[in-house]
């Protein structure tokens, strides 16, 4: 993986939404690639967050891709609402989706990207029949529903498994990890597979602030090239 094409997702599900269009500036000033916005309905997953209107504040503040990570169920149902708040693409899981083809087949009919969630006791084989269809896999690091988790390590096979998959038969579709990704796990990750990498607490958490945590991420990722260079090249 080329550490520097590597994309930067800050999630604002840790950022302080008191002064949360001046930390979404500031993340896009230090070079974050798109922002992630953590939709949870306290039914998906045991949590309840934002919706479309806070999708609509950020979008007057950042021209950045903004990508929507759907944690409700009946996902299909809200679609419209985030298109007019200007969602730019939607990951949607496979989890308690019947109806995945036609969820994604929705989301192509409004002319946005869409991608595929899988969370971490779900394998990479689910993915077989519909990566042809989409643009990205984001493999779940932590269970969803929170901010703050730790990677969860045992992943690291399951993302070597899905990079073979998506080279192998959809070459385009980018492979994102989400949970847990900091200036420790984000080397493993990219040596993993990964190209783009949501980052929440590691980002609106550092102590420095905002850009010192995309730029401390941006420097972790970067070690990746070293690590995986054979040596003496
Ligand atoms: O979707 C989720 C959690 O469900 C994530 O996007 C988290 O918001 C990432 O936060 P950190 O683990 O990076 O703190
Ligand atoms: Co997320």
């Amino acid at each position: 993986m080329n550490a520097s094409a590597v994309k930067i997702a800050p999630s604002i599900l840790s950022a302080d939404f008191a002064r949360l269009g001046e930390q979404v500036t500031e993340a896009e000033r230090a070079g974050a690639d798109r922002i992630h916005l953590d939709v949870m309905d306290g039914h998906f997953v045991p949590n309840i967050s934002f919706g479309a209107i806070v999708v609509e504040a950020v979008r007057r503040i950042t021209k950045l891709p903004l990508e929507i990570h759907l944690m409700i169920t009946d996902p299909d149902d809200y679609f419209d609402d985030f298109v007019a708040a200007g969602a730019d693409s939607f990951l949607v899981h496979w989890e308690g989706n019947d109806n995945l083809h036609r969820t994604v087949q929705r989301v192509r009919q409004l002319n946005k990207r869409v991608g595929i969630v899988i969370n971490p006791a779900t394998p990479a084989s689910v993915l077989e029949e519909i990566l042809i269809d989409i643009d990205q896999v984001v493999v779940m690091t932590v269970n969803p529903g929170f901010g703050h988790q730790h990677f969860i390590e045992t992943m690291v096979g399951k993302i070597s498994r899905v990079r073979e998959m998506i080279n192998r038969c959809n070459p385009q579709c980018e492979l994102e990890l989400d949970g847990g990704v900091d200036e420790k796990s984000a080397p493993i990750g990219v040596a993993a597979g990964a190209n783009v990498l949501v980052a929440g607490s590691a980002i609106f958490g550092d102590p420095q602030g905002v850009a010192a945590g995309v730029d401390r991420l941006r420097r972790a990722i970067a070690q990746t090239a070293d690590v995986t260079k054979p040596k003496g090249k």
